[in-house]
């Protein structure tokens, strides 16, 4: 139990109302106030731009935006790889995150929502770094690995796209990311439905993809290729770092 240094429980007669008591309003507090006002400037506005946006939900939170920065920049990632792109703010944090000489390819069927966001990814200084492509991920990386030259190429990829085919990129991707380089697919918690009972009630298109993050979530436990964590950053996160 936390201590009551300014005697607040004893002037609500003893009561203690459930957010100032539980534990997790203090890290509510903590995020909001210290963590999330660190959020780099042309990160904070690519947020404000995409809230105005109808599908604004589909956008990496403030903390897994740190979260991958932080990544990156600890393995020294300089060839990066991003399949669903949206307005860009994973991708922005990416690219902020890569050296001067830092390349992603990033790729997404919707080019649109990308453009309303790069007016502040070239603010940032960063847009150099990004080989944006339009158009469906699977049938570029079927080329990539067709090509060759791109096999153990990248340092870190990013998942987070249409669920339903998370398992056709990881067929594919585990030969593009380097031994020792890391895959990070998103939304592996998808809400909390992954722990929830076959009968709980859950929004139509949360149950519609849960059996693909379930089965995705399976294959990547057991897959002898790889080491994997699974962190309860954003909606989940689990990084997969290649072993052989
Ligand atoms: C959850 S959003 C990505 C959010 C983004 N990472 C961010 O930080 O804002 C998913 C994106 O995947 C894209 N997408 C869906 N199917 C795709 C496909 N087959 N290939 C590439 N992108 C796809 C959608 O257009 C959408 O922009």
């Amino acid at each position: 139990m936390a201590s009551d240094p300014e005697g607040q429980q004893e002037q609500n007669g003893g009561h203690k109302s459930l957010l100032e008591s539980d534990a997790l309003y203090r890290v509510y507090i903590f995020t909001y106030l210290i963590v999330y006002p660190r959020e780099p400037e042309p990160m904070k506005s690519l947020h404000e731009l995409t809230a105005k946006h109808p599908w604004n939900v589909m956008a990496t939170s403030t903390d897994e935006g740190q979260f991958l920065s932080m990544l990156l920049k600890l393995i020294k990632a300089k060839n990066a790889m991003e399949i669903g792109v949206y307005t860009g703010y994973s991708l922005l944090a990416t690219a902020l995150a890569l050296p001067q000489d830092g390349k992603i390819l990033a790729m997404d069927i919707n080019r649109e929502n990308y453009e309303q966001g790069l007016p502040i990814i070239q603010n940032a200084g960063v847009s150099h770094k990004i080989d944006f492509r339009e158009g469906p991920a699977l049938p570029v990386l079927d080329r990539m690995i067709e090509d060759g030259k791109y096999h153990g190429t990248f340092h870190f990829i990013f998942v987070d796209a249409d669920k339903d085919n998370y398992l056709d990129y990881h067929k594919r991707i585990i030969e593009l990311v380097k031994v020792g380089g890391v895959i990070g697919y998103d939304n592996t918690l998808w809400n909390g439905s992954v722990v929830a009972p076959p009968d709980a009630p859950l929004r139509k298109y949360v149950r519609f993809y849960r059996d693909f993050v379930l089965e995705l979530n399976w294959d990547l436990a057991v897959d002898p290729r790889i080491e994997i964590c699974q962190l309860p950053v954003g909606d989940g996160i689990t990084l997969c770092r290649r072993i052989s």
